[in-house]
């Protein structure tokens, strides 16, 4: 079984997909940890992130790990993890996410992983896992999510809701939602309020 959760940025995929996966007893993965994972690499050997000639060749090393209490993303033997939610690689993921053959790679090694699982990302529903049972897009307004934001960064909560609704509009072309997916608009619920929401329509 599969289970797709995908939504804006900082809707909660991430920490809700984490819920359900430990309450179904299922690894979740986080195709947005991939992304950030390139582009880490990419800023870090001073490559055009906008070449995918260039970011290719870096990625030969490059493993996620999808553990239900959080992922991890290795680059051979070294963790990438605790690097790959810094405000620069908040600023380059986009540029990177657009090229078509970024997309193919990560795509590749989602579809690579046994089931059952939960993905979350934004094209979860659409287009890596179309045929998923129980697919779920999350939203709430850019100042929820800027607020809930700052509570882990260290700019102000103007600047992160500008960072974040300038994020949403590079990636419109892959953040439809699915036609057949429930969208949750998570801004009056709590974090376990989403989860049991999810929980119920699965049960
Ligand atoms: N319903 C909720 N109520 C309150 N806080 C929430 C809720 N959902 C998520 N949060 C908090 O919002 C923040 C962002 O959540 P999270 O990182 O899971 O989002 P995301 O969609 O995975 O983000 P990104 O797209 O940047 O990877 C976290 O601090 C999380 O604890
Ligand atoms: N399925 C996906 C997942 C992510 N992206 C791109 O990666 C960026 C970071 O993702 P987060 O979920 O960690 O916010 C995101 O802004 C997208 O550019 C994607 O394109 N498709």
């Amino acid at each position: 079984m599969i289970v797709t959760i995908d939504g804006v940025a900082a809707s909660g995929k991430s920490s809700v997909s984490s819920g359900v996966a430990q309450a179904l007893g299922v690894p979740y993965v986080s195709s947005g940890l991939l992304y950030r994972a390139v582009t880490l690499l990419g800023l870090e050997a001073g490559a055009d992130l906008a070449d995918p000639a260039a970011l290719l060749p870096l990625l030969s090393g490059v493993r996620l790990e999808p553990l239900a209490s959080g992922n991890r993303v290795w680059n051979d033997d070294h963790d990438l993890t605790a690097d790959l939610h810094s405000t620069r690689v908040d600023g380059g993921v986009s540029t990177v996410a657009a090229l078509p053959e970024i997309r193919e790679w990560v795509d590749a090694q989602l579809r690579a992983l046994p089931a059952p699982l939960v993905a979350e990302g934004r094209d979860m529903g659409t287009n890596v896992f179309p045929h998923a049972p129980h697919k779920f897009y999350l939203t709430a307004s850019p100042r929820v999510r800027a607020e809930r934001r700052a509570r882990e960064r260290p700019e102000d909560i103007p600047a992160i809701e500008a960072a974040l609704t300038e994020r949403d509009r590079q990636d419109t072309t892959q953040s439809a939602p699915a036609p057949d997916a429930r969208i949750i608009d998570t801004g009056p619920l709590t974090l376990q309020g989403v989860i049991d929401t999810i929980l119920n329509d699965l049960r």
